[in-house]
């Protein structure tokens, strides 16, 4: 039997006399006890509850049976004949000694279990790293290895010009050599930091870095603003782990590391689940690269097990997350808000995307749970001297806010202001997106440090930005097209709907490319192996991913040649950063614009916006796009395979949609016990039959997806055929001299493109 109780009586029954307690044991002889004798263990309220006034909480106790002897008229407790008593009474001297308690039946609740099989993985991973230091002792001291390893380009130039690209999915492999860092010595960073960034080969600081460490390690609240792929994540990553190291790596005193384990030092909130998995990566490499480092890092992201993450959260040094699990997480368990208020840093990365919509809300009830309970914790009664002490310490814990974007837009304007209406694209200036960051965010200080190093472009420098216009039902064919200009080139194709890339992925499968998709509602496995595919170093280096803008912000995928707007996107800032995919750290890329005739007029808008000169006073509006002349005679040898590739694809899509309506009304029929046949539902009118609103695209659908299989089975070898001869250009079929053919090339074998016979202009982008 089990039973629950207040806390507030366990208190009450502590006081009672030494008396009590001797009854208690003599009656334990025979198998009673008394209340305080029993183990009670605490429940676990969640802290939503922790308002209710009055109520100190529960204590529960399972395994015994309720005895209430006539003498004394208090309730006494008999252990359950089947049950061991080791875990049921509390630890004595006299329960230590009895020498039938079966301890291993009793502790077997599983979550005891894997706690402890972490805390031994733990202590091994101390041992570790407290044996490699010893190997190494001077890891400690000496800065890196300065090796005369000088990465080209390393002299002369801005700082970001200097910087090579090195994205994290190098790191995979196992780095040997480490570079000079002294570029970084006047950041003032530790030893331990100097030789993970030395063995990681960042020599030199980017521009973002070398503004923002020092601001942060100073302590400020600091709101960064920098382009796509300047290494904004490290930016506050390095001060971050700086932190820890001081505290609870091998510099903090017993006492602050004590003190200090059982909270997080850093809260960071990402707006897609990608983003916080590829920042839990970076900084995951940044520590592990770090002597004396073994920061835990907790990643709370929706679409994966939310108890594994509850309980990774347990001991977290670093908690990274996207705001509606964070929030899920913080609000259901007990006490975790109080320990995450006290974190150092609280990041919000990508923060114009965090505080507009989808995510506003739950970021919100962050924030205000974060501040709540510092207000409480200040309005307790006068603290005592060991209290006042701990404020002391707490008082150099002080929460610094860190906030980055490459963008902050008007439309975040808008939003803080409560005239949520007005969408607006354009990007915000210096003093209008401080203003509305801070009535918002409560930094500790009244001006948090606004570092802002682009002031002029959000822009990569290696970018270039083409725009190729065509007919709006001819953007799959220019799509397609421009993908076989540039064969070995990994692409990044943004559609604004789910459904667009569903289809636009299977067309291009259709069509021979190896194509991936990824939107949101995909599941999270699905998702993560998407982008793990097409950023593994393995992959087809013609790789393409279709994506909608959930891959737009943040995504830092090694090597992205070139990213395709097939729909043009809504807003400025989502072209800042879905270009942003490319040319980052220092590299090249490319960025094309797929744009039918009315969309031109609004596309050159946008763009002039992004690349207003906002700081030079009146902005001055250019152009930068470059127009792109595809062949058209290319376009139109292409077109026979688009036609086929389309129709199998729209029948398949057509076949997968009707089998998945079938099988939905099937179930909502046998849920009500009624029968259920397809075509008799059709007769009755159950479907629109090609009448009325959306009754011809349903019609269209139920053609496409009447083929037989016969049929489809007809046009794909007829697809395989098409796909596997070479488009013919400027050959003329009868005389191979015509055109723009180079004769000697083609007997070489060679085009510009192993797609095309004969040489194809080149586009010179
Ligand atoms: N100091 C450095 N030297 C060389 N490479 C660096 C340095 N710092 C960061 N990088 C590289 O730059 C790449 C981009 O960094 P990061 O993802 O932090 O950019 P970001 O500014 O956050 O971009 P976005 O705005 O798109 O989120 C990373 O792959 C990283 O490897």
């Amino acid at each position: 039997m089990g039973m629950k109780r207040g806390r507030e009586s366990r208190n009450l029954a502590k006081k009672a006399s030494k008396k009590q307690r001797v009854e208690d044991t003599v009656d334990n002889a025979e198998g009673i006890v008394g209340i305080d004798d029993l183990n009670w263990q605490t429940v676990q309220l969640p802290d939503r509850l922790g308002d209710i006034g009055g109520f100190f909480g529960l204590e529960e106790i399972d395994g015994v049976d309720i005895i209430k002897p006539e003498s004394s008229g208090q309730i006494k407790f008999k252990v359950a004949a089947d049950k061991p008593t080791k875990s049921i009474l509390k630890k004595t001297e006299h329960a230590d000694e009895t020498p039938n308690d079966n301890i291993e039946e009793w502790s077997g609740f599983s979550d005891g279990e894997e706690q402890e099989v972490e805390a031994q993985k733990k202590q091994k991973t101390k041992k570790k790293s407290e044996y490699a230091k010893q190997k190494n002792p001077a890891d400690e001291k000496k800065p890196a290895a300065k090796k005369e390893q000088r990465q080209p380009n390393a002299k002369g130039g801005k700082p970001d010009e200097k910087i090579q690209s090195l994205p994290f999915t190098a790191l995979d492999e196992e780095v040997e050599d480490e570079v000079d860092v002294s570029a970084w010595d006047s950041l003032g960073l530790s030893p331990a930091l100097q030789t993970s960034l030395s063995k990681l080969k960042f020599s030199t600081p980017s521009t973002i870095q070398q503004a923002v460490i020092p601001e942060v390690l100073a302590g400020h609240d600091v709101v960064g603003k920098a382009s796509t792929g300047s290494g904004k994540t490290l930016a506050f990553g390095i001060p971050i782990l700086e932190y820890y190291l001081g505290t609870r790596g091998q510099h903090g005193t017993p006492k602050e590391k004590k003190k200090k384990e059982s909270q997080p030092i850093a809260l960071i909130l990402s707006p897609t689940r990608e983003l916080a998995h590829q920042l839990a990566k970076h900084i995951g490499t940044l520590n592990s690269h770090t002597p004396a480092a073994n920061a835990r890092i907790a990643l709370l992201t929706g679409g994966l097990a939310i108890q594994k993450q509850q309980r990774l959260l347990a001991d977290a040094d670093i908690v990274i997350g996207t705001p509606g699990r964070v929030w899920e997480i913080l609000s259901s368990g007990t006490g975790l808000i109080q320990r995450m208020s006290r974190v150092k840093y609280l990041v919000l990365d990508e923060a114009d995307r965090l505080l507009s919509d989808g995510h506003y809300k739950e970021l919100e009830e962050i924030l205000d749970a974060l501040d709540r309970k510092e207000d409480n914790e200040e309005a307790e009664d006068s603290p005592s001297e060991s209290e006042e002490d701990e404020e002391k310490e707490d008082a150099t814990v002080a929460r610094q806010t860190l906030v980055f974007s490459a963008t902050f837009h008007k439309g975040l304007q808008q939003k803080l202001s409560g005239k949520g209406k007005f969408m607006s694209s354009d990007l915000m200036n210096k003093s209008e997106s401080m203003e509305y960051l801070l009535r918002k965010l409560k930094f500790r200080e009244e001006k948090p440090k606004f570092i802002d190093v682009n002031p002029i472009s959000q822009m990569a420098q290696g970018l270039k930005e083409g725009i190729l216009e065509c007919g709006a039902i001819q953007k799959d064919l220019y799509l397609y097209t421009l993908l076989l200009y540039h064969p070995n080139h990994r692409c990044l194709v943004f559609a604004n709907s789910i459904s667009s890339v569903r289809r636009l992925s299977q067309l291009l499968q259709n069509l021979g490319i190896p194509a991936l998709a990824l939107h949101s509602s995909m599941e999270q496995k699905a998702r993560l192996r998407s982008v793990e595919r097409f950023s593994s170093p393995d992959a087809d280096p013609s790789s393409v991913l279709v994506a909608t803008d959930v891959a737009a912000r943040g995504l830092d995928i090694k090597g992205i040649d070139m990213v395709i707007h097939y729909h043009v996107p809504r807003t400025a800032d989502m072209y800042v950063h879905r270009s942003g995919r490319t040319a980052r750290a220092g590299a090249s890329g490319k960025s094309v614009l797929i744009c039918a005739p009315d969309e031109v007029v609004g596309v050159a808008r946008l763009v002039g916006k992004v690349h207003a000169q906002a700081e030079a006073g009146a902005p001055t509006k250019r152009n930068p796009l470059e127009s792109l002349e595809l062949d058209r005679r290319v376009v139109s040898r292409v077109k026979p395979r688009m036609t086929l590739a389309k129709k199998i694809t729209e029948s398949t899509l057509a076949k997968e949609k009707i089998s998945s309506e079938d099988n939905w009304l099937r179930n909502a029929a046998e849920e009500l016990g009624v029968d259920y046949d397809s075509e008799e539902f059709e007769k009755q009118g159950g479907k629109a039959k090609g009448r009325g609103r959306g009754g011809g695209r349903l019609q269209k659908e139920k053609e496409a997806g009447s083929i037989t299989k016969a049929e489809m089975a007809g046009l794909r070898a007829e697809l395989k055929q098409l796909l596997s001869k070479r488009i013919n250009i400027g050959i003329s079929e009868r005389y191979i001299t015509a055109g723009r053919v180079n004769v000697e090339s083609l007997l070489r074998g060679e085009g510009n493109n192993k797609a095309f016979i004969g040489l194809v202009d080149k586009l010179e982008f």
